[in-house]
């Protein structure tokens, strides 16, 4: 699977490893940064891997802040992108069971390494269910 991945300073400390985990389980990673713990603005890093995301240069993508919030808040405001913020296995399957998300977003200040490279197998590794839930999917976008 080709995965993007970017984050600001607060989501930095987790990109490598969860980098780590998912070349390991053979995907294709490519990362957007930050590349430091050096205070920065997270719509820089995420605009250019959202409008990628919506390009479909990537299946699946993974967004890291403090909050979870910035970076979805950003992401989402790109056409065709679903961003979950998540805080447990359960709402990353549902993110991709009913919403069809295709980025999730992860508070790194409020959960631990281990919970978040949990969260992004679960995502990446559940499917869409279709039938109502893309009726309501389908009905998301603003005319
Ligand atoms: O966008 C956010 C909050 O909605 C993220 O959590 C940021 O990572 C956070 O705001 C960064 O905060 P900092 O005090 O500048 O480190």
């Amino acid at each position: 699977m080709k995965i993007a991945i970017g984050g600001d300073h607060a989501g930095f400390p987790y990109k490598a490893p969860i980098i780590r985990m998912l070349e390991k389980e053979g995907h294709e990673v490519t990362d957007y940064g930050t590349n430091s713990a050096e205070s920065v603005d997270y719509p820089d890093y995420i605009h250019p891997l959202a409008e990628a995301l919506g390009h479909k240069k990537h299946d699946l993508a993974v967004i890291i802040c403090g909050s979870g919030n910035g970076v979805a808040i950003t992401a989402n405001k790109h056409q065709h992108i679903r961003a979950a913020i998540c805080w447990k296995v359960e709402l990353a399957e549902l993110a991709r069971k009913h919403n069809n998300a295709n980025a999730i977003s992860i508070p790194a200040r409020f959960v631990s390494l281990k919970m978040a490279k949990n969260m992004v197998k679960a995502f990446i590794t559940t499917d869409f269910e279709g039938g109502r839930h893309a009726r309501r999917v389908d009905k998301i976008p603003v005319c």
